[in-house]
């Protein structure tokens, strides 16, 4: 035999694939299938041994029990059963400051008591990874969901938040439209049944499309849906992936007809964008709209006109369900009590301006809106855990608790906003509480910390730190926009009999019922 290991695997390579050859064509069909399930075994367990793995910290209590058998029954459970958990959890232990282990399908999640966020919320972001939960949460090796790109918190950050109220503008002009387009036609005598979810849904859609590429891509009807189906088909596609081992992850996205659409709809986006950008290249011409910003806040790989497309899909990504989601909630609260809506719509001839619309003051004027708004949240926010991030490497706490590398953190975001120490009726709906807060104090801390857009240890629907949400306060005045122009144009209210429905909870999502209706009927014009 020769010495060198190279020159022995060649020679006997062929041998080798002449002996399986004959090997394998002597088997019989239960052979075959035994052979498959033996290889399915090897590769599995493989692909088990060799990822990274979570180390638990010892005496932290984990929900359900700890033991294997009892985590692996309660990460089934956290499918559709996470906010008790959530809650079992934070009121057991948290409440003196405790961590508690939430199984999840993702492994056991950690969740944090809120005194560790200073040390976390400026973390390096290689040690402590926000876009890494998303990576892992959409399956992004297959989906692109969870990008690392900067470019659109940047300058949602820079130049959307700076250049809110003239957006705001053009996003009141653009409602008016969709009302007229997308929301079923009601006349004033009879009520009419509307599928809430889906139609805020399309209106959040093209009024977002407005702020990203003013009326050119509000009005591309192919555009704004493939905006809508991005998210849709990347989360369902992300959640039949989970279904296979790691390694057949990658042969299965070629099957599975969401994750393939994918494709289609970043061709959309480039379609749309591509021309706008040339255009806007050559004229110089610069809207005020975030495709602009992009182009101009653009630098290396970024400026690849097909980048800024594709970023405009994942900004949608984060910018559509997530309200649309909210203002959902917001329009089942006001169905729920109806008793606020003539306070809001005074609230809102107190604060108009003379041509109808709401400026920037409007906006902050409009406190019993705004109340209702986080109240509803309270309730109902989109995520029942946010500050999630993956460690990556072991992580010490100023106290010298070290969480160790591979644990997905985050907050119990949702039973926080249920704790009577913070709130002292936590499960009553008071939708006038925070407005009642802002007028009772002269401190502009607590006034900061009673607005819908307040990101805190007590109030984190947005999360918090260096990642905490920077669309939130063109999503806050989107939606109060919308919900105005409902309200001044049409009468709702639920059917005879009906309850609040219910959202649906999937793992850490708290999601408005899509299958919910409202009744609506047109004012009589005064
Ligand atoms: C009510 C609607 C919304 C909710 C509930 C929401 C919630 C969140 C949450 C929980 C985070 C993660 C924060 C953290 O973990 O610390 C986040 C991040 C983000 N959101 Fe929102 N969001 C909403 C609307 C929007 C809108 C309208 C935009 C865009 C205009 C937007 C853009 C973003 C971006 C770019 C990030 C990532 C920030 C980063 O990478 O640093 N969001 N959002």
């Amino acid at each position: 035999m020769s010495s060198n290991p190279m020159l022995d695997t060649a020679l006997l390579a062929p041998r080798l694939l002449d002996d399986c050859v004959a090997w394998a064509s002597s088997l019989s069909k239960n052979d075959i299938g035994g052979l498959l399930f033996l290889v399915t075994l090897t590769l599995t367990l493989w692909n088990y041994f060799s990822s990274p793995k979570q180390r638990l910290v010892p005496g932290i209590p984990v929900i359900g029990g700890a033991s294997k058998k009892d985590r692996i029954r309660s990460r089934e459970r956290f499918r559709h059963d996470s906010k008790a958990m959530l809650a079992e959890g934070y009121f057991r232990n948290n409440v003196n400051g405790g961590f508690f282990y939430v199984p999840s399908p993702l492994g056991e999640r950690l969740m944090l008591p809120v005194r560790y966020l200073e040390d976390l919320k400026t973390a390096p972001v290689d040690k402590v990874d926000f876009v890494g939960t998303f990576i892992e949460m959409f399956e992004g090796k297959y989906t692109t969901f969870g990008s690392r790109s900067t470019l659109h918190p940047r300058t949602v950050k820079a130049d959307l938040n700076q250049h809110l109220p003239d957006v705001m503008m053009s996003v009141q002009d653009e409602i008016v439209e969709c009302f007229d387009e997308i929301f079923p036609k009601c006349s004033e005598e009879e009520w009419t049944e509307v599928p809430l979810v889906d139609v805020i849904t399309r209106i959040v859609a093209r009024v977002s499309s407005r702020m990203f590429g003013g009326p050119e891509l509000s009005r591309n009807a192919s555009w704004v849906a493939a905006s809508i189906a991005f998210a849709i088909d990347g989360y369902i596609g992300a959640q039949k992936l989970k279904r296979y081992p790691e390694f057949l992850k990658r042969p299965a996205a070629r099957l599975i007809p969401e994750v393939r659409n994918l494709a289609n709809h970043y061709r959309e986006a480039e379609k749309a964008a591509l021309p706008m950008l040339a255009e806007r290249a050559r004229t110089g011409e610069r809207p005020k709209d975030l495709l602009a910003w992009m182009q101009d806040a653009a630098v290396g790989e970024e400026t690849d006109p097909r980048f800024i497309a594709g970023i405009l899909l994942k900004i949608s990504f984060a910018a559509i369900h997530t309200t649309a989601a909210g203002n959902s909630q917001l329009i089942f609260d006001l169905c729920a009590h109806p008793d606020l809506i003539p306070l809001v719509r005074e609230e809102y001839g107190r604060v108009a301006d003379e041509d109808g619309k709401i400026g920037k003051k409007g906006f902050f004027q409009m406190h019993i809106m705004d109340s209702i708004m986080k109240e509803s949240q309270r309730f109902n926010p989109l995520l029942l855990v946010t500050f999630e991030r993956i460690i990556t490497e072991d992580w010490r706490l100023s106290d010298g608790f070290v969480i160790p590398a591979h644990t997905t953190i985050g907050v119990p975001a949702q039973a926080i906003a249920m704790d009577p120490k913070l709130y002292p009726e936590p499960e009553t709906f008071d939708g006038l509480q925070f407005a009642k807060l802002r007028q009772s104090t002269d401190d502009p801390a607590t006034k900061g910390k009673a607005q819908f857009v307040a990101a805190n240890p007590q109030s984190m629907a947005f999360g918090y730190g260096r990642h905490a949400c920077p669309g939130r306060f063109f999503a806050g005045d989107e939606i109060k926009a919308i919900t105005i122009y409902l309200l001044n144009n049409y009468d709702i209210k639920f059917a005879e009999g009906q309850t609040r429905p219910k959202s649906v909870e999937v793992e850490t999502q708290f999601l408005p019922d899509h299958a919910a209706t409202i009744l609506c009927k047109k004012r009589k014009a005064a």
